[in-house]
């Protein structure tokens, strides 16, 4: 009773049948232009409530955060990691012990002398090798690049240093993911949400387990060879600080045990290199076809690092043109469409409409990234989406790629110190240049869990420091 309005469901497959099944966005925003900002949808059988706009995003997410920051516990990735890590984990003390150990950890280690800047600027060095190896002409594609040190960087957090990226323990573990996430966010894992009556069945969402059960195993190797070299008070990495703590809570009743520990890092690593790796292959094909921009952003990386060689994150606040263009790269390449789906925690009401408790909720932070009434330029790539009249750097509300309220992206900061740190880098050392014999360039997504841009080529050209100074 008083449920959001929506379209009519059929039996079993509920809405599923009216959405385009390879890029349901456009049918989402049909359905708001006819039932408004909040409405209802039906996956399969489950009823669940649209959020669209940032204004119902924020609403619900941020005013009401408690009542919507619950996660559903009927979806594979659920069933997966037994709600256990952070991402699926139901709001309640494991989740909100696990998200405060995650955020601390990854907060200290910004500072000292092993912090977070150092090991994202070390892995810079190797993306710069690489792209030098291959300056000169050679076109390459920069997908594997990026994700491999968008995974490093998280390895070297949790496991204490970076790989080789032919390092086989990491390839393996790496690649396991990968076909893990490609199923289990595919239309078999669809399948299996909406008919559970077929999940005895040997169909292919049953890989996802066998993935699971290998990555479990890999990382509890590594969690086996800390518990015995690891020195109490001295931690090396996330892992040491996770068996600290574990020792420091044996007393108590606490939710810190081994299982949990391995989904966590799981998920660290899951949340943390598709969606860094695709931001940045979003901002270089950006930067690579509008050449104005990047000479602009080169302009002012060269003004404000002058003779220094490296950059640091505090260097952002004299770069609001580079911010911008970061910002709005993120904007246009809107990672995570329909972001994670929430559920209610408790029977609650939302611009009228009551929401029994256990629904999944659905923040549709794409339709914020492109709302008409919000954007200076919502249909097209332009930095001065995040400039004001005098230039300055200035970030709307409706930016919120990586959502709002008490289950905001934990990565967050250090995505954004990774995007700056090693775009900057690599705009200081090279121009980027689209391949001649590349055509016309395609922005065009590809719909997923997390959203990309198709795979392309890029060139390199090393910048002598004659072009360095000219640009000064
Ligand atoms: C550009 C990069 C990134 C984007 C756009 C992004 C976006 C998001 C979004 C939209 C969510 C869902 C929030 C919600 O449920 O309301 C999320 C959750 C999460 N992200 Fe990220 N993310 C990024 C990078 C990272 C990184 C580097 C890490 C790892 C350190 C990370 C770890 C997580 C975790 C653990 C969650 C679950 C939080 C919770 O449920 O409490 N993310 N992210």
């Amino acid at each position: 009773k008083n449920f959001p309005p929506g379209p009519t469901p059929v039996p079993l497959f509920g809405n599923l049948l009216q959405l385009d099944r390879t890029n349901p966005l456009k049918d989402l925003d049909k359905f708001a232009q006819q039932y408004g900002s909040v409405y209802s949808l039906y996956i399969g059988t489950q009823p669940a409530v649209v959020l669209t706009g940032h204004k119902a995003i924020k609403e619900a997410l941020v005013t009401q955060g408690v009542e919507f920051a619950g996660r559903p516990h009927t979806m594979l990735v659920s069933h997966l990691t037994q709600n256990k890590g952070v991402i699926m984990a139901n709001f309640g003390d494991s989740w909100q012990e696990h998200r405060r150990f995650a955020l601390t950890t990854l907060r200290n280690f910004g500072l000292g002398k092993s912090s977070m800047e150092q090991r994202i600027l070390e892995e810079v060095k190797y993306i710069c090798s690489l792209l030098e190896e291959s300056a000169g002409g050679k076109a390459i594609d920069p997908q594997y690049l990026f994700h491999q040190a968008a995974s490093n960087i998280i390895a070297s957090i949790i496991f204490g240093s970076r790989f080789s990226y032919q390092d086989e323990y990491f390839q393996t573990l790496v690649r396991t993911m990968e076909q893990l996430v490609k199923v289990a966010i595919g239309p078999w894992a669809m399948l299996y949400e909406v008919a559970p009556a077929l999940r005895i069945l040997p169909l292919p969402f049953r890989k996802c387990f066998e993935y699971f059960e290998q990555i479990k195993q890999h990382i509890l190797k590594v969690v086996g060879t800390h518990k015995m070299s690891r020195v109490p008070g001295e931690p090396r990495d996330l892992i040491d600080c996770y068996l600290e703590e574990m020792e420091k809570r044996a007393d108590q009743r606490t939710t810190f045990e081994d299982s949990q520990m391995v989904t966590l890092l799981f998920d660290l690593f899951m949340a943390g290199t598709d969606t860094t790796s695709n931001t940045l292959r979003t901002l270089t094909l950006y930067l690579m076809t509008h050449t104005y921009i990047q000479e602009r952003c080169q302009q002012e990386i060269d003004e404000v690092l002058g003779a220094r060689e490296h950059v640091a994150f505090e260097d952002r606040s004299a770069m609001p043109y580079v911010q911008a263009v970061i910002h709005e790269a993120q904007r246009v390449g809107d990672i995570a469409p329909l972001s994670v789906f929430h559920t209610t925690t408790t029977s609650t009401r939302l611009q009228g409409y009551s929401i029994p408790k256990g629904t999944i909720v659905i923040p549709y932070l794409s339709s914020a990234l492109r709302e008409e009434s919000q954007w200076k330029f919502p249909n097209e790539f332009n930095p001065q989406n995040f400039l004001n009249e005098n230039g300055e750097f200035v970030k709307p509300d409706a930016f919120m790629p990586f959502s709002v309220g008490s289950r905001v992206c934990l990565g967050e900061s250090l995505a954004r110190m990774e995007l700056f740190l090693i775009i900057v880098t690599i705009l200081r050392r090279f121009s980027l240049i689209w391949p001649e014999d590349a055509g016309v360039p395609d922005f065009s997504l590809i719909f997923g869990a997390t959203q990309s841009v198709k795979p392309y080529r890029l060139c390199v050209q090393p910048r002598t420091p004659e072009t360095t100074k000219k640009s000064q």
